[in-house]
């Protein structure tokens, strides 16, 4: 039984216990296309220099700049055209020009040497015996340098970058087809509570007059998923404590067992309290009060899978706190399991539009809904959504923002401007 009189633990402190009991994944190697959004764990140096060899930029003909430096429009210069180079025609077929002399070349295609400029179709009559020039091309124009965008050895990516498609369109245009990631965190996620059924099943009257549909897990499969983990959704667990480490041992047990366990329910004062009940006696699972409201009860520890130590959070099961407490603790723990920084919700300054207040002594997050500025991007205002109640899961999917109301502050008028979390969004 946890000291009802034990002082709370502040939001600050208890992701700072979770953040230390919580470390980067060993890193793996995977498909470019599967690393999209995880965090790159080499340092990835070009096996080769980009462009890779001279090539034009234009589709038209490759020439001296020298043949071609007296050309007008009244006095084209004429000159022989010996061959014809597209993009990906090996062998080239003109790898060297002779003065006085062009090749028809596409963009792509390979300079041939000798050759300094490219004349664009548009400042030609399109000859192909012989070609009319009526400008005078510059020495270089339209000529894409080997190396000049990237050259061997460059660093490429670096260590903890987080990939995303142009890293990968980079990694790609150096000839590399896998890449060393850490890995998505699996996430079990487990609901308990006896009265909750699975959706899409009916209830029977009689049998299910008090039962309920599991939102839980779905909220918390959807945040986890978002958050870039992957989500094993664990079948209802009843509250009963060897019902539910019977799931437990199952779930983890597996090949490709779990990072990270999240429940839902079953940790505060109540009768039936199943996984204060069976996790208690194991004592690598802390139960106590966080200073935050919704979002009071919190289970945080460990527990033991295939001689591994699995973070696992026991969230309160009403709806809106369990996601709060997602948001606030499960999340930073998955986004440095991945290699990525903690936090990532952009945090801003709003306008109240009506009056709020709050528990002393506890970090409020109330719902609500922000107003953007004329510039499309500006949060303006944030106006509550609903009561401080944790079972409106109603409110909670009609909202976008967590509005902060800190622990020595009870009141908040309207008008004031006060600290706002913008939900799905990085
Ligand atoms: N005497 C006290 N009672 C309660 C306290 C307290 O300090 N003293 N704290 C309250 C607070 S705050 C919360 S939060 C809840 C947390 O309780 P549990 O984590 O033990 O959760 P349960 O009792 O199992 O369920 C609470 C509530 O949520 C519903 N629920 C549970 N799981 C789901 C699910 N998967 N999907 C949808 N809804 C779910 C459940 O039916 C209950 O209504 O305790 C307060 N009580
Ligand atoms: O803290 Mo409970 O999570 O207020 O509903």
């Amino acid at each position: 039984m946890s000291d009802r009189r034990a002082p709370l633990r502040t939001v600050d402190e208890h992701l700072a216990l979770v953040l230390e009991a919580t470390a980067a994944l060993p890193d793996v190697e995977l498909p470019l296309l599967d690393a999209l959004d995880l965090s790159c764990a080499e340092d990835v140096h070009a096996p080769l220099r980009l462009p890779r060899f001279d090539n034009s930029a234009m589709d038209g003909y490759a020439a001296r700049a020298a043949d071609v430096a007296g050309a007008s429009a009244a006095t084209p210069v004429t000159l022989p055209v010996v061959g014809d180079i597209g993009a990906g025609q090996s062998p080239t077929p003109v790898t060297h020009l002779e003065p006085g002399t062009t090749a028809k070349i596409m963009t792509g295609a390979p300079m041939p040497a000798g050759a300094d400029t490219v004349v664009p179709y548009e400042w030609t009559d399109r000859g192909v015996a012989e070609v009319s020039i009526d400008r005078p091309a510059a020495a270089g124009q339209h000529v894409r340098y080997a190396g000049e965008d990237v050259a061997e050895g460059d660093l490429l990516v670096e260590v903890g970058t987080t990939l995303g498609p142009r890293h990968l369109g980079l990694l790609a245009s150096v000839g590399r087809s896998v890449v060393r990631v850490r890995r998505r965190p699996r996430v079990l996620i487990v609901s308990t509570g006896s009265e909750l059924r699975e959706p899409g099943v009916a209830l029977v009257p009689g049998a299910d007059d008090d039962a309920i549909y599991d939102g839980n897990s779905y909220l918390l499969a959807g945040a986890a998923l978002r958050a870039g983990a992957v989500p094993l959704r664990v079948g209802l667990v009843p509250d009963r404590p060897d019902a539910f480490l019977a799931a437990l041992d199952d779930a983890l047990g597996a090949p490709d067992g779990a990072d990270l366990v999240v429940t839902s329910g079953g940790i505060s004062m109540g009768d039936y309290d199943v996984v204060k009940a069976a996790l208690t006696p194991g004592g690598t699972v802390w139960f106590g009060g966080l200073a935050m409201q919704p979002g009071k009860p919190q289970g945080f520890g460990a527990v033991a899978a295939g001689g591994r130590q699995v973070p696992f959070f026991a969230l309160p099961g009403n709806p809106v706190s369990s996601y709060l407490s997602f948001e606030m603790f499960v999340r930073p723990a998955l986004r440095r399991m991945m290699g990525l920084t903690p936090e990532s919700r952009p945090t801003v300054r709003a306008r109240l539009t009506h009056a709020v207040t709050s528990p002393a002594g506890r970090r409020q997050f109330l719902r609500g809904v922000v107003t953007i500025g004329s510039d499309g991007n500006t949060v303006t205002e944030v106006a509550p959504v609903g009561g401080s109640g944790s079972h409106l899961v109603g409110d909670l999917a009609a909202s976008d923002a967590l509005i902060v109301v800190p622990e020595d502050v009870t009141a908040v008028a309207a008008g004031d401007t006060v600290t706002v979390i913008r939900l799905d969004q990085d």
